[in-house]
């Protein structure tokens, strides 16, 4: 799944920030409005251009678009942590076409606390693991699972491994085949390394992941049918969350945690139907930082639903902004974005 929408609403926040240091918004990235945009700038002024992921180039990492985003610039600061894991045109190709290439603050400042956690995390370590983006981030639970004391898998990312364990999920979508055989072979792999594995055992559930959607709590042990072949989460239902009785274990897991980094909301957040696994998590996480935990939150969307559920920087050791670029650190991984710096 990959983000592309307009920047043009990021201009009304760079204006209530700046003032009048933000000189507009570009409807584009590359070309002439750029350059004429640039040629008229003001020193200090700053202007904010469209999302590159409009153009094909971006994601291909096409060496010809990299070149035309670079064009007009001498000197590049690449702040955008939560990309820094992708090989695409504005994160990797654009260093090759500008002579000086440097990290911004906010990139700094992320990996000086990853690498607290990555080094010399205080242990035992939790990881709470959900979001949506399965395909992308299941492969890093194996190596956390290294690191590790306790993986909690909540949201989509828990359906794989449900499905392996034999739980029928109803209409959840769980991936294909060779997604449930990763999971079952991760958890088997994190359970021989002495993990303390948690799955949910209950979902809420509704025929749609939409606003005002009808809900229902099933548990998803696999005694929670008469007959084997009976699904947990009903014949066109899907898991919008994790229920009531997964959130209060999860919670309970955190307690006493030494370290907990958490990437991916529990469920839906976005709608109130779907938010209360992940406002639960987020204010026991919360409370573990007042115990003297180190708590970590990555990722866009988490950190959204942090801020959904009334808490605020001052709760957490630290609020990552990428997810994906977060994980991959923390497997020990150099992120491509980290390898293009010159100066
Ligand atoms: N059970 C679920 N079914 C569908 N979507 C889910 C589920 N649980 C979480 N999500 C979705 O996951 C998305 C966030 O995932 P992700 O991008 O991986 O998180 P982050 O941005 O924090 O790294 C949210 O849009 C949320 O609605
Ligand atoms: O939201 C982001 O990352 P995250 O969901 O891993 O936190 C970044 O914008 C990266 O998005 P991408 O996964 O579409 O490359």
């Amino acid at each position: 799944m990959q983000t592309q929408y307009s920047l043009a609403p990021v201009a009304n926040v760079l204006l209530s920030e700046l003032g009048k240091d933000f000189a507009g918004f570009v409807r584009s990235c590359i070309g002439e409005d750029v350059a004429a945009a640039i040629a008229t700038l003001p020193a200090g002024r700053v202007i904010l251009l469209e999302n590159t992921r409009f153009h094909a180039g971006e994601m291909a990492n096409d060496s010809r678009f990299a070149e035309q985003l670079a064009s007009p610039f001498k000197i590049l600061v690449n702040d955008a942590f939560a990309v820094l894991h992708r090989r695409q045109a504005s994160v990797t190709g654009i260093a090759e076409h500008v002579p000086v290439v440097l990290p911004g603050l906010l990139v700094r400042k992320e990996i000086e606390a990853l690498s607290r956690i990555l080094f010399s995390p205080t242990r035992p370590l939790v990881v709470v693991l959900g979001g949506a983006k399965v395909e992308d981030k299941i492969d890093i639970i194996d190596s956390l699972s290294c690191r590790a004391s306790k993986i909690l898998v909540g949201g989509r990312m828990a359906f794989p491994f449900l499905y392996a364990n034999g739980v029928l999920v109803g209409a959840t979508q769980i991936g294909g085949k060779l997604q449930t055989q990763l999971a079952k072979d991760i958890e088997l792999r994190a359970r021989q390394r002495g993990v303390d594995f948690i799955l949910p055992d209950d979902q809420i559930v509704a025929s749609k992941l939409q606003p005002q959607a009808t809900t229902s709590i099933v548990p998803l042990t696999l005694t929670c049918c008469t007959n084997e072949l009976e699904p947990c989460i009903p014949e066109g239902l899907q898991g919008g969350d994790i229920g009531p009785a997964t959130a209060k274990r999860f919670s309970n897991a955190l307690e006493g945690a030494g370290t907990i980094f958490w990437n991916g909301p529990m469920g839906v957040y976005e709608l109130p139907e779907f938010f209360s696994g992940t406002k639960s998590v987020a204010h026991a996480m919360a409370i573990a930082t007042q115990h003297g935990s180190v708590t970590v939150v990555g990722g866009g969307d988490s950190a959204a639903a942090i801020r959904k559920a009334g808490l605020v920087a001052d709760n957490f050791t630290h609020i990552c902004t990428g997810g994906g670029a977060s994980l991959e650190v923390l497997q020990g991984k150099i992120l491509p974005g980290l390898q293009i710096f010159k100066s």
